[in-house]
C-alpha cells in the first residue's frame, strides 16, 4: 500500500479571466480526518472542493489522489475513491429516492459487474444512515430541501468512497439533522472535506482551513485557528468564546463591529 497522502494539493490555483478564484493552496489530507473549510462568501470554498473532486482542473499546481496526479485519472477511477455532494445539487429527472441513491453505485458497475446483492445492501445502509428508508419509494421531486440534502448524502454514502467532499451539507437541514449528519460523517471510516459557514460545526472537525480571497490563510486544530482575532480579521465581526455548561465544545457569541 502506498504511503502517499489520501489527497494532496500542491500550489493548486484556479485562475479565471485574470483572477485567482483559488490561489496557491497546498494541503495534505490525512487518512480518516475531517477537514472543515470556512471562509466568507466568495472566498473560494466551492471552487476548491470542485478542484479536489476533479471537476475543475487547476490552471497551475497539482492535485494528487493517493499519490497519482488527478489529471491522469479517469472519471470512473476518481468516482471509485471520491464522492462529492455539491451545493444545490439536483437530480433533474422524475426518479424515486431509491433510484437517486442507486446512482451512487454507478462507478462500481460495468458490463462484467452487474447490479448485485452488495449494491442493494449499500443502498439500504445509506438510506438508513440518513433516516430516509421510509421514503425510499417517494418521488424525488416531492421532497423538501432538507430531505433532498439527506438523499444526496445517502447517494455519496452508497458510492462507498474513501474521500467525501461536502459543500455546505447542512444548509437546508433542521438542527436535529444538522447534528445527525455531522455525527454520521464523523463516524464514517472516510477522509472528509466539508465546506461550512457555521463555526460551531467547524469545531467538530479535526482541522479547520480558513480561506480568504482564494487563499488558505490558516490551517490547524479548530480551537487554535478560530480565535477572536482571526474571526475579527476575516469575518469582520466581534467574537467571544464562551464555555458550554455541559457540552464538549465552547460556544461563539458574535456581534457586528461597531
Ligand atoms: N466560472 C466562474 N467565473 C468567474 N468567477 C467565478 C466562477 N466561479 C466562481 N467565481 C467567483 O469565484 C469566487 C469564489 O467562488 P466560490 O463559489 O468558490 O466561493 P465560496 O467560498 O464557495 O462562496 P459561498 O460561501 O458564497 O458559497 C466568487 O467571487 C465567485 O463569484
Amino acid at each position: 500500500m502506498s504511503g502517499a497522502p489520501v489527497l494532496e494539493l500542491v500550489g493548486a490555483t484556479r485562475r479565471v479571466q485574470g483572477r485567482d478564484l483559488v490561489s496557491e493552496v497546498s494541503l495534505s489530507l490525512r487518512k480518516g480526518e475531517m477537514l472543515g473549510v470556512i471562509g466568507p462568501n466568495g472566498s473560494g470554498k466551492s471552487t476548491l472542493l470542485n478542484m479536489m473532486a476533479g471537476l475543475l482542473r487547476p490552471t497551475s499546481g497539482e492535485i494528487r489522489l493517493e499519490g497519482q496526479p488527478m489529471a491522469r485519472l479517469r472519471r470512473r477511477q476518481i468516482a471509485q475513491r471520491l464522492a462529492m455532494v455539491s451545493q444545490a445539487a439536483d437530480c433533474g429527472e422524475r426518479i424515486s429516492v431509491r433510484d437517486a441513491v442507486e446512482l451512487g453505485r454507478t462507478p462500481w458497475l460495468g458490463p462484467f459487474r452487474p447490479w448485485g446483492g452488495r449494491d442493494d445492501e449499500a443502498v439500504e445502509a445509506a438510506l438508513l444512515a440518513v433516516g430516509m428508508e421510509q421514503m425510499a419509494a417517494r418521488d424525488w421531486s416531492t421532497l423538501s430541501g432538507g430531505e433532498r440534502q439527506r438523499v444526496h448524502i445517502a447517494r455519496a454514502h452508497a458510492q462507498a468512497p474513501q474521500i467525501l467532499l461536502l459543500d455546505e451539507p447542512t444548509n437546508h437541514l433542521d438542527v436535529h439533522h444538522q447534528i445527525a449528519i455531522l455525527d454520521l460523517v464523523s463516524q464514517l471510516p472516510v477522509t472528509t472535506v466539508i465546506a461550512l459557514h457555521d463555526m460551531h460545526q467547524a469545531l467538530r472537525c479535526d482541522r479547520v482551513m480558513v480561506m480568504q480571497s482564494g487563499r488558505c490563510v490558516a490551517l490547524g486544530a479548530p480551537l487554535d485557528i478560530l480565535t477572536p482575532a482571526l474571526i475579527r480579521e476575516i469575518f469582520a465581526v466581534d467574537a467571544q468564546l464562551i464555555a458550554h455548561p455541559a457540552g464538549r465544545w465552547p460556544l461563539f457569541a458574535f456581534q457586528r463591529l461597531a
